[in-house]
């Protein structure tokens, strides 16, 4: 049977500093095997939720499980579970990559010379993996991080803004890992970033956070949800005000009758229209992206 209880669950989760709640009863489930985005911007509290994910600061109120193990009860068990970048992972950079992953492979029981080789190769650093660290680049040196992060196998990885600094292609490379890894290792993602444009190339799933509290939870990939979803659509026709009197509904705009829809909905009126004798010349969707969406939810702050 498929196990799709929430890999994270976020209860109620408050954190106060010096009397300022910087984040607000967050309650959230993060289901397994997902890319998983957090998304806000600046100072949303997305850093601060994060350290109290993997027990770098306290939580003020409520309570974070990680696989059904309580952050500041069962710590130990809880963190056994997680791999993340937060800081900046410490990395050797006078020796070379699999040195460095050797050492840490020393500390964590049970991780083989295999299983180096295996996420060696989940993050794509073959080629490189014997050369000194100082030549890597900064996607490489994240790789390597990822790399470490994940030779206990943890069910969950966390990676705080992991784009910051990378170029489109290093952005590309670092999609198609994480991807891979919650594919082949069923491993839950859960990246944080305050660019909505990376977060729709690179998740399932987005959690919206502005000023400490969630707004917004959106499947990004539910191709049927996609499909049967209404959507303003334009019908490019040759006499909009007769469309308009024919269908008895929607707006005339330039050029057009613009309607809500649904995709079946689509297709008759469409129907209609040229049975009204009215010509379509063409059918078109009226794409809101996300990022639209995005600034219409938090007003703004903070888009790039
Ligand atoms: N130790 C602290 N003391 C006081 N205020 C803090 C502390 N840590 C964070 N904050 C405040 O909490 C808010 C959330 O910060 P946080 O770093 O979690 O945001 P963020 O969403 O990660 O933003 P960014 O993308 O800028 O890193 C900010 O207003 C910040 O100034």
């Amino acid at each position: 049977m498929l196990d799709l209880e929430p890999v994270v669950r976020l209860k109620q989760v408050s954190k106060r500093i010096g009397g300022k709640t910087i984040i607000d009863k967050l309650t959230l489930d993060i289901p397994p095997g997902q890319v998983y985005g957090f998304l806000g911007p600046n100072g949303a509290g997305k850093t601060t939720t994060i350290r109290m994910m993997v027990g770098l600061m306290s939580i003020s109120e409520g309570d974070i499980e990680i696989q059904g193990a309580s952050v500041s009860e069962q710590f130990e068990l809880a963190i056994s579970h997680v791999g993340a970048i937060v800081e900046n992972p410490e990395m050797y950079k006078f020796l070379s990559g699999y040195h460095n992953l050797l050492h840490y492979a020393r500390m964590s029981p049970g991780v083989t010379k295999q299983r180096i080789a295996e996420v060696v190769e989940l993050v794509g650093l073959e080629q490189r993996i014997h050369d000194k660290v100082k030549t890597y680049s900064l996607g490489m040196r994240q790789r390597l991080g990822v790399a470490q992060a994940i030779l206990h196998r943890p069910r969950l990885l966390v990676l705080d803004e992991p784009t910051n600094g990378l170029d489109p292609q290093g952005i590309r490379e670092l999609r198609s890992y994480l991807r891979q890894l919650a594919e082949k290792e069923g491993t839950t993602v859960f990246v944080s970033s305050h660019l909505l444009s990376e977060m729709e190339l690179m998740c399932d799933t987005v959690a919206v956070i502005q000023q400490g509290r969630l707004i917004d939870v959106r499947q990004l990939h539910d191709q049927d949800k996609l499909e049967n979803e209404r959507k303003q659509t334009v019908f490019e026709v040759s006499d909009p005000q007769r469309a308009w009197e024919l269908i008895g509904q929607g707006q005339v705009v330039d050029g057009g009758l613009l309607l809500e829809l649904d995709r079946n909905a689509a297709a008759v009126i469409n129907e209609q229209l040229v049975r009204g004798g009215i010509s379509v010349y063409r059918i078109r969707v009226v794409t809101r992206t996300l990022e639209d969406q995005f600034i219409e939810l938090t007003g703004g702050v903070g888009i790039e």
